[in-house]
């Protein structure tokens, strides 16, 4: 099967502007039309002048078609461009709207880094290609088929000379563009490469630095850089030949023309008005060949960056379900039947079956890797499951709308991710109503916050910089568990830190997460003795396989493994 062009394919998901595509076509025409008007006139002023009898109603004539052609050839491509960043931004908008409900596993094996330099570079390529090189291609063509039909009917002899030079131009010119076009694919990857390694590099400073890494990290992006700049150089090598080997041809051509038309003109032949309508023509000539014999590579660029959006195009997106479907009762038991899943080809869940109960609080215990924070991403809906099947109640969670379901859990997470912005931006992420003031009070109270946000001069307006790093740990934990107390979810999936505070933080995030879990379907990754005791079941999962469920005591007594990991963990009370 013959491959699809990714270029046309990105322009088919266009919502083309129809009339002012018709518009700006039409403009442009009618410039490039009036445009070949220009250099006759000229010849016809140049051959009046001569007999010396200026005929005024001439040049008002050709200064009328000389403005009209600077108005309907500025106006159109103004048009033409205008559609051309309509063209980019709808690209644009559509990937970023595609990129981000795309499946979690495509984030897993994706750099950010390198998603953003498909969403800016690449994207920037297709731009120039659209917005300046294809709007001029219809008027360039019209002015180039015009332009030789004029100078064929002004004396086609001449013509057939002076265009002897132009084959050797065009055969010169295309295996260059070609390679113009491979050595700006490479360009492109490159690029993406160098902001893939910049993306890790600046999302992980803390630990760059903290490993002295700072060389070594220098030293890979040394020869990503290094590789640019070759690519780069092989570029301009490219463009050195290129650009005065096409002042050559243009030269040749005019010393041509003049050389001939000098001996056609003295003999009679043509008047000198027409050699220089002629002359007029070649130099008109000359912008069209070169932006021609350009264009192919640049269409070769524009297709190489639009391959890899394409690929992005071609990723699934997360299912949503039925937007209106919402679940049929609350306060149901989240149900595991018989669940398999992998990230890829190992299986991390084994054919798991087991029942978290409505406002009670689960505890899932477990060796590391054992696959419990896989089960939090499961209920997220973060993953397909490859076998099996979760449900609310009898009703399978797939079939419940995708944003309803993520709107009704509270996923209170180990590492807090914030988001760069102020504190009030963080509380209330992902909450679509207004929240007020006295509700933010409020709950971050509850979530023992409030005090240290009030410490900062500018309260909840506090800008906390990236991923909150101007926060402690333990600050940014308890923002986590207001954000969790706004939100008001009916299940509440809670991985414990393990990271150890101090006694006083301590002390209050656990009794803000008392508060938070009070009446609530409760999943907890527990790490501390404390959860563990208070849950009215325990989970114990051992790689991927429920291996006992029961209350702390129960297991205490009959699971080896269980006695075994509260002995080792040394969880804290
Ligand atoms: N996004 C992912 N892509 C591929 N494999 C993954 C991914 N996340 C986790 N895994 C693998 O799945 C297995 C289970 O991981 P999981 O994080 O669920 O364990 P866990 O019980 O929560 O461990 P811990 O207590 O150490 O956090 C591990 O072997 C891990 O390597």
């Amino acid at each position: 099967m013959k491959k699809e062009n990714p270029l046309f394919y990105l322009l088919k998901k266009v919502d083309w502007p129809k009339r002012l595509l018709f518009v700006a076509m039409t403009l442009s025409i009618l410039g490039s039309l009036s445009g070949l008007l220009v250099p006759l006139f000229t010849g016809k002023l140049v051959d009046t002048f001569n007999t010396k009898s200026l005929d005024l109603k001439m040049v008002w004539v050709f200064l009328g078609i000389f403005l009209a052609n600077a108005i309907l050839s500025g106006f159109g491509s103004y048009l033409l461009s205008k559609i051309g960043e309509k063209t980019i931004y709808s690209i644009r908008a559509k990937l970023w709207k595609h990129l981000i409900k795309l499946n979690m596993s495509f984030f897993d094996k994706s750099e950010s880094g390198q998603l953003m330099s498909r969403i800016t570079d690449d994207t920037n390529v297709i731009n120039l290609f659209i917005s300046e090189k294809a709007p001029s291609v219809l008027p360039s063509l019209l002015t180039l088929i015009g332009s030789i039909i004029m100078l064929f009917i002004l004396d086609w002899q001449m013509t057939l000379i002076t265009f002897i030079i132009l084959p050797i131009f065009i055969i010169i010119m295309i295996p260059l563009g070609k390679q113009m076009g491979k050595i700006s694919k490479e360009t492109q990857t490159e690029i993406a490469k160098f902001s893939g390694l910049l993306g890790r590099v600046l999302t992980e400073m803390r630990l760059v630095k903290v490993t002295a890494s700072e060389e070594n990290e220098l030293d890979k992006t040394k020869i990503t850089l290094l590789d640019i700049y070759k690519l780069g150089l092989r570029e301009a090598k490219i463009r050195a030949i290129i650009s005065p080997l096409s002042g050559i041809i243009m030269m040749l051509t005019v010393a041509i023309i003049l050389g001939f038309g000098g001996i056609r003109v003295s003999s009679g032949a043509i008047t000198a008005g027409t050699l220089v309508a002629m002359v007029f023509y070649v130099v008109q000539l000359s912008g069209p060949i070169i932006s021609f014999s350009m264009f192919i590579t640049d269409y070769k660029k524009a297709v190489g960056a639009s391959e890899r959006i394409y690929e992005i195009y071609h990723e699934d997106v997360e299912p949503t379900g039925n937007d209106d479907n919402k679940p049929v009762s609350t306060n149901q038991d989240i149900i595991f039947k018989n669940v398999s899943f992998g990230y890829d080809k190992e299986t991390i869940i084994k054919d798991l079956s087991l029942s978290i109960h409505s406002g009670e609080v689960t505890a899932f215990v477990g060796p590391s890797g054992s696959g419990k924070s896989t089960l939090f991403s499961l209920i997220e809906r973060l993953y397909p499951l490859q076998q099996g099947e979760i449900l609310y109640g009898d009703q399978p969670i797939n079939d419940i709308s995708l944003k309803f379901w993520r709107q009704k859990i509270g996923y209170v997470m180990q590492s807090n991710a914030m988001m760069s912005g102020t504190i009030r931006d963080n509380l209330t992420y992902g909450i679509n109503e207004r929240v007020s003031d006295e509700t933010l009070v409020h709950y971050t109270k509850m979530a023992h916050c409030y005090d240290f946000i009030m410490d900062f001069p500018q309260g909840f307006d506090t800008e906390i910089g990236e991923r909150g790093t101007k926060l402690s740990g333990g600050q940014r934990q308890r923002i986590d568990i207001a954000r969790s107390f706004i939100k008001n979810p009916d299940i509440l999936l809670l991985d414990e830190a393990t990271a150890n505070l101090d006694s006083e933080s301590e002390f209050y995030i656990q009794e803000a997460l008392n508060e938070l879990m009070k009446d609530r379907t409760t999943v907890v990754i527990a790490h501390r003795l404390a959860t563990i005791k208070k849950a009215s079941q325990i989970i114990f999962i051992d790689k991927g396989v429920v291996t006992g469920i029961g209350t702390h005591q129960e297991l205490l007594e009959n699971h080896d493994k269980y006695r075994h990991f509260v002995k080792t963990q040394s969880l804290n009370e």
